[in-house]
């Protein structure tokens, strides 16, 4: 098949590249389509997308958002002014004005649209916060101890110290679509600005958080990708020492890149926080992919004199390896689709389309350019590569030497991995995502600490009968719940339904603070309710007083921290009166409950991943027992990584739960690579430990450089804003980095004991039917020992009329006939006589073997495939196979004393 291929590609190369061009233009126009002058491929990091589409948490989520409003809002404050004065409330004042004024804006909630309740000389007088007097010090006093009394206000609008000022925006429509191009918030900036040009001017929320982070990956996308391509030029010149042996892997990947963006772009779905990160990884893999297609053509372009049999020959060489290097790959990804993360599942089938592609392009379009242009590789005597065989040598011989202390040590940390990994926690945050000095987190930071929390999630409490809510007992409960939330160190401030009963109460006794209090009858808090509500009632509790909802503002934001508080609510919910049902919920929540499913999702997925690396690798190497040595060197990095995580305490987050995935479907890569060409060695020498160095010399080199490529690639993501792409860059990189370090240790010393028949040796190697019945040659030998024995032969194929076998000739090799016919004949008086006609099974040859000359010539008479070995070979096979060989040497006896009996009789 790879055949056939490699004789397509290096006949249809044109082909291949206006159809590659043609394609490509498909992409660009999925991508950018010019007519109408719009970007199809979109970028949404939203948290959104880290969640299910649909869950019975989400579901009431949703619910609750129709029934209270959304907890989406945004808040804008003015820090460093003074509250309590002329000055400030007036601005306070102005700004609110502005800020209605614009019909984006459903609600602007500030001092100057709360009122306060104040009893003056025995009257009732209730006017908003920004119309208090405070011409004088009494009346500021007097001002001071209002805010700081008001629940709804102290610490919600106004800070402690009175130096901020707080707006609560919420948006008419969808928030997140407002805020999107920050277009608006640079409006709303600028009208703060105006109104206060001495304050410093904070906005935070969640639909700037998420603006800010699709900036944040645009950004990063922007920046890393022609970085990332420029390293990739520098490492391909460092490689290969000329320029279009850069160019043409350049180029495949650009194309590889392209194709899956276009696809990406095609599918509609748009880019998210953790799928942002295909473009690098496309990249990064399509290098290594490139890199082996290139170094193959090159070693093979030394010996091969034309360009397009030397294009046949590397794709043939490297064809089967790279589909099953990819395959592996793919399959990394694939089982990351068991996370319950649709952002991950995202990924997973992204950069695996990438894989596809690149394979694809590997195959055909990078074959094909070279066939076409021709490109020379580094001589193997330019000092770096005698510094790579020197290194292979020393690695080669210290694995040998330390077999047994290597294999302890990668055990050990093996264990140690499993363990430290039990203690892995998992969390993450979206504005601690990004760098402590980034506009977003300081804005965030500063609001955070001078008001109370700016995380906001929701306990919704359901009475199922109306006016649950307004019976005194139920509304102690709910100010008992309040005080023990505002009790909770991670927790800032609060709002509840008492809150506003508490200030009513009060504003309608004259203001009196003893009237602070809860109602003692029902009616009475009814009425109250209903007459003093007004609209701020409606995000608290419905109309019918069955469900009510207490607002609690964080001030944590991480996942961990905020799952540890809900953990301890929830305990402290179980307490409230039986007829109360209590949930918590909100944004904040749903995205903690399903971040805390990275954890098993990740181990499902790494579980998955090794199951069918290790099946690929026991298909390969036929065998389960091998299949199993193959996999360890492969599962160590993985180890070594949970082990690092849970070392040092850094959390699973969603993107750095992917690298445990994709560094054991890469590290396979270079374990596939080293184990085929340790296999070929081994055989050919008969010797494991030769084969050991042998093998590591040939690819340490490709290795080295993958790695190098792929950790670069890596790298570059730690230039992000972005705090978890950083970590995401730094971890795959190191744990890379261990994956190669094991490959050129570990896996050298495992092998060097064991003897490895790969699947394609065996694929390659067709018999026929029975060959242990059909050979006479092979009788008695079980059907591994036959396959065994043609690996340590030569299957040859010759065209009808080869003459195989020439009289007089001084030969050792010995020809068993897998199809076709052959006849022996010799010259005698200047007359032909042919001496026999042989078929499948026939040994022919055997005479040379023993050391005489050729005794006849023999010629094919039809194409035929013919298993070769002469006396070194079977040398090999007595030392390595001892049994094999008894056999193999008996029946050649039986088969020789045949031929004798036979020519006898033919005397006779
Ligand atoms: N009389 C014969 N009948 C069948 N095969 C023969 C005969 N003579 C020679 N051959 C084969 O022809 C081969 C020529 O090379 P060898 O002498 O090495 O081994 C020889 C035998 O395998």
């Amino acid at each position: 098949m790879i055949k056939a291929l490699s004789y397509w590609v290096s006949t249809h190369t044109r082909q291949i590249l206006v159809l590659v061009l043609v394609l490509s233009a498909l992409a660009a126009v999925s991508i950018y389509n010019p007519v109408e002058r719009a970007w199809h491929l979109d970028i949404d990091a939203s948290v959104d997308r880290l969640l299910p589409a649909s869950h019975p948490d989400r579901d009431f989520y949703e619910q609750t958002r129709r029934l209270f409003g959304g907890d989406d809002v945004v808040i804008l404050a003015l820090s460093g002014i003074d509250v309590v004065s002329e000055q400030g409330l007036q601005t306070i004042e102005n700004l609110t004005h502005a800020l209605r004024a614009l019909p984006q804006l459903r609600q602007v909630q500030s001092l100057a649209t709360v009122s306060n309740a104040r009893n003056r000389d025995g009257f009732l007088d209730v006017d908003v916060f920004t119309r208090m007097p405070v011409d004088s010090e009494q009346a500021r006093h007097q001002l001071r101890a209002d805010l700081s009394n008001n629940a709804l206000v102290n610490r919600h609008l106004v800070s402690a110290d009175g130096r901020l000022a707080a707006f609560v925006l919420s948006a008419r429509e969808d928030p997140s679509t407002l805020f999107a191009d920050g277009e608006f918030e640079r409006q709303i900036r600028q009208l703060a600005a105006d109104a206060a040009p001495q304050a410093r001017v904070l906005m935070t929320g969640a639909p700037l958080v998420k603006s800010a982070l699709t900036q944040a990956v645009v950004e990063q996308l922007r920046f890393t990708t022609p970085v990332i391509f420029a390293l990739v030029a520098g490492i391909l010149l460092l490689a290969f020492h000329n320029l279009r042996s850069v160019i043409m892997p350049t180029l495949t990947i650009m194309v590889a890149l392209l194709w899956t963006l276009g696809i990406v772009a095609a599918s509609g779905i748009s880019l998210n926080l953790v799928s942002s990160i295909v473009p690098p990884v496309v990249i990064t893999l399509g290098l290594a992919a490139c890199m082996h297609v290139v170094s193959e053509f090159h070693v093979v372009r030394r010996r091969v004199d034309d360009k397009l049999s030397a294009t046949r020959q590397a794709l043939q060489n490297i064809g089967l390896p790279l589909i099953l290097t990819s395959v592996t790959t793919a399959a990394g990804f694939l089982a990351l689709l068991l996370n319950p993360l649709p952002a991950v599942r995202e990924f997973a089938v992204f950069a695996a389309t990438g894989v596809a592609v690149t394979l694809v392009l590997t195959l055909t379009f990078l074959p094909a350019m070279l066939s076409m242009v021709d490109c020379a590789g580094p001589s193997p005597d330019a000092p770096g590569a005698r510094l790579f065989r020197w290194a292979a040598e020393q690695l080669a011989a210290f694995s040998l030497r330390f077999r047994h202390p290597i294999i302890f040590a990668g055990v050990a940390c093996l264990l140690f991995g499993l363990i430290s990994a039990t203690g892995i926690r998992v969390g993450t945050g979206y504005v601690s995502g990004f760098a402590p000095d980034h506009p977003v987190r300081l804005d965030y930071e500063a609001i955070n600490q001078q008001l109370g929390g700016a995380n906001p999630f929701s306990i919704v409490l359901e009475g199922f009968v109306p006016d649950t809510f307004v019976e005194p007992d139920i509304l102690t409960a709910l100010e008992a719940l309040q005080a023990w939330l505002d009790m909770q160190p991670e927790v800032g401030t609060t709002q509840s339904l008492v809150d506003h009963l508490k200030l009513i109460n009060r504003s309608f006794n004259d203001g009196d603070p003893r009237f602070d209090r809860i109602p003692e009858s029902r009616s009475e808090i009814k009425q109250l309710l209903l007459f003093g509500g007004g609209n701020a009632l409606n995000g608290l509790v419905d109309k019918r007083f069955a469900t009510t909802q207490i607002v609690v503002r964080a001030r944590v934001e991480d996942s961990a921290a905020i799952k540890q508080l809900i953990d301890r609510i929830d305990e402290r919910l179980a307490r409230l009166p039986r007829r109360l049902e209590a949930t918590v919920t909100g944004n904040t929540v749903l995205v903690t409950n399903t971040v805390e499913d990275i954890a098993s999702g990740q181990w499902l997925s790494v579980g998955v991943a090794a199951i069918i690396v290790y099946i690929i690798l026991s298909m390969l190497f036929t065998s389960w027992r091998v299949g199993a040595m193959a996999l360890m060197p492969n599962l160590l990095p993985v180890a070594v990584y949970f082990g690092t995580l849970g070392l040092f305490d850094i959390s699973l987050n969603p993107t750095t739960s992917l690298i445990a995935c994709i560094v054991l479907g890469v590290a396979v890569d270079d374990t596939i690579h080293f184990l085929v060409r340790f296999n070929a060695e081994a055989r050919a020498r008969a010797d494991e430990k030769g084969a050991v160095a042998a093998a590591l010399r040939s690819v340490i080199r490709p290795v080295t450089f993958t790695t190098i490529a792929l950790c670069s690639g890596f790298l570059v993501l730690c230039f992000s804003e972005l705090q978890n792409q950083v970590q995401f860059g730094a971890l795959a990189a190191f744990t890379l980095a261990v994956a190669w370090f094991t490959d050129v240790m570990f896996t050298p010393a495992l092998s060097s004991g064991v003897r490895i028949v790969t699947l394609w040796d065996v694929l390659r190697l067709d018999l026929g039917e029975d060959p242990q019945l059909s050979i006479p040659l092979l009788k008695d030998l079980t059907s591994r020992q036959a396959r065994t024995f043609a690996l340590l032969s030569d299957l040859q194929e010759v065209d009808a009329g080869t003459r195989v076998i020439t009289e007089g000739d001084d030969a050792d090799d010995v020809y068993v006939i897998v199809d076709g016919e052959l006849k022996a004949w010799v010259e005698r008086d200047g007359e032909r006589r042919d001496l026999a006609t042989m078929r499948r099974g026939a040994v022919t040859g055997e005479v040379g073997l023993f050391g005489s000359k050729r005794t006849a010539n023999v010629d094919a008479l039809t194409p035929a495939r013919l298993l070769k070995f002469n006396g070194s070979d079977l040398e090999n096979m007595r030392q390595r196979y001892p049994r094999i060989a008894a056999t193999i040497y008996r029946n050649l006896n039986l088969i020789q004393a045949q031929r004798l009996v036979n020519t006898t009789r033919m005397v006779q």
